[in-house]
Order: structure tokens, then sequence, then C-alpha cells
């Protein structure tokens, strides 16, 4: 399969979705930028009251390579569909591979090339994994990474699938598995989304491919992670491992 990333990330959109993340938001797009001079971003704001889509605004306009875009959405509406409505205006523009990445610094920009790498290497899905030889986390709390190692076992038990860190949130997908998608039937609205787009993938027999990467907590602001959101994985997961046994639907 040929290449179609560039050497500095040509032809990529680093999908960003913020809720305040005023002051993540200026350190991770430099970052982003240092590390891959050819990638173009896309920050989703929900209307941060913090200011972030104003301080996205100005990013964008101080970019004299026009590589900053910024999304505003009218309210907080969870990251799910943050990133549909990114990925729907990546989609309708040229990029070969669409990213998904936090704001906060958990995933390192400085990482991102082996996605890239893995993805020129003949991967439609790479997912930066922490549970995979070679991956970690970094001043996570315990209880945190209790949660996230407990939904992947659950994860992969009751979907039958063999991806580590189905939950990841730093990946990198070519077009053409975000094309074959259903937005439409997309519900997931939290954190459940990374699983539902992981085994959307596998069910499309897509190659997925996990890539080590270093989890390093925030330093700055709050995860938005709530009692909902487990909730909402919880139920969804027994939902499509219910379907996939019996056969049902695709998924979703
Ligand atoms: N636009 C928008 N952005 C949001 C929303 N909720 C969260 N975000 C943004 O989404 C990113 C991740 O949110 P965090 O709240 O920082 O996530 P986390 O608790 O550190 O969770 C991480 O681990 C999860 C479990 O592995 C991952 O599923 C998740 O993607 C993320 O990597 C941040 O950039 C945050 O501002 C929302 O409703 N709307």
């Amino acid at each position: 399969m040929s290449n179609v990333i560039g050497p500095t990330g040509e032809n990529v959109l680093v999908v960003i979705p913020t809720y305040n993340e005023s002051e993540n938001l200026p350190i991770i797009v430099d970052r982003l930028l240092s590390a891959l001079a050819g990638v173009h971003v896309l920050v989703v704001d929900d209307s941060s009251p913090d200011g972030t889509g104003e301080i996205a605004d100005r990013l964008a306009a101080e970019d004299e390579a026009g590589r900053i875009h910024v999304l505003h959405r009218t309210e907080k509406d969870g990251l799910g569909k943050a990133y549909l409505a990114g990925f729907t205006w990546g989609l309708a523009r040229e990029y070969a591979v669409l990213v998904e990445m936090d704001a906060d610094g958990s995933h390192a920009p400085e990482q991102l090339h082996r996605l890239l790498d893995a993805v020129n290497a003949g991967a439609d899905l790479a997912i930066g994994s922490r549970y995979v030889t070679g991956g970690s986390t970094v001043n996570w709390p315990k209880r945190r990474e209790f949660l996230s190692r407990g939904a992947n076992t659950y994860a992969r038990l009751a979907l039958g699938s063999s991806i580590r860190d189905i939950t990841a949130g730093f990946r990198a997908y070519r077009r053409e598995v975000l094309e074959s998608f259903d937005f439409a039937a997309i519900d997931s609205a939290g954190y459940c989304f990374q699983i539902d787009l992981a085994w959307r993938a596998v069910q499309g027999g897509f190659t997925v491919t996990e890539v080590p990467i270093t989890f390093t907590e925030r330093a700055i602001g709050e995860s938005k992670m709530d009692g909902g959101v487990i909730t909402e994985a919880f139920l969804q997961v027994a939902r499509w491992g219910m379907d996939s046994r019996f056969g049902r639907s695709k998924h979703g």
C-alpha cells in the first residue's frame, strides 16, 4: 500500500475536541506543529465558558500557513458528537488521514509519527495504546487506571475483541474507514465513542493496529469524565456484544 502521508504529516487532519482547555490549547498546538509542521489542526470547541474558542480563533488567525481551523458548536454535547462534527468537516476536504487527539497533553504530539508510520505501513486504524508492550501511563491516578483497564477487559470479553486499549483517544484513521460509517447511526456521546468506532472498524474488516504510546495525566484543567460516561459505556458495550453474538445488524 502506498504512503498517503507526507514526511511532516502532509494530508493529515488532527481533530482536537475542546471544552475548557484555554491554557492547554496553545501549548498542544505549538507542540504539534513543532513536531509535524505539515499537519492541519481542527479545534472543535463546544462554546467553552473559559474562552477556549476565542483562543483557537486567535491561533488560527496567527498561523500564516493556514494550518489551524476552528469549528464552534453552540453547547457542550459530548466527545463523540464533537468528533463526528470534526470528521464531517475533514471528510468534506482532501485529508487522507484523520487523527483524534486530546487537548490536555495526555497524548504526546511527538509520538504522533508512530501512528502515522503504522498507517503508512498499511493500518486502516492505528490506535495509540497504553496497554501493549512499550505503552505506559504517567501520573495517572490509580483509580482512573483501574477504571480504564477494567473497561478494556470488559470490552474485550463482551465484544470478543483482541484490542488491548479500545478506549484510547489517540488514533489515526484512513479516511476510507470513516467514510464507511453511517454517522447518523452513531449515538455514543461520551468516551464509549472510542469503543464504538474501533468496533465498527473491526466489524467492517479494516486493519486495526495498536502502537505503544505514553499517556500522561493532564497537568492543567480537569477531566470531563463523569458517572454518565461510565454508565453509557457499560450499557452500550453490553448491547454491541449481544448484537455481535446473535448475528444481528453489524453494529449499533
Ligand atoms: N468539544 C468537546 N470536547 C470535549 C467534551 N468532553 C471532553 N472534551 C475534550 O476531549 C478531550 C478528552 O477529554 P478529557 O476529559 O481530558 O479525557 P480524559 O478523562 O483524560 O480521558 C481520556 O481517556 C479516556 C479513556 O481512555 C479516553 O476515552 C478519552 O478519549 C481520553 O483520551 C479534551 O480535549 C477535552 O477538552 C465535549 O463535550 N465537547
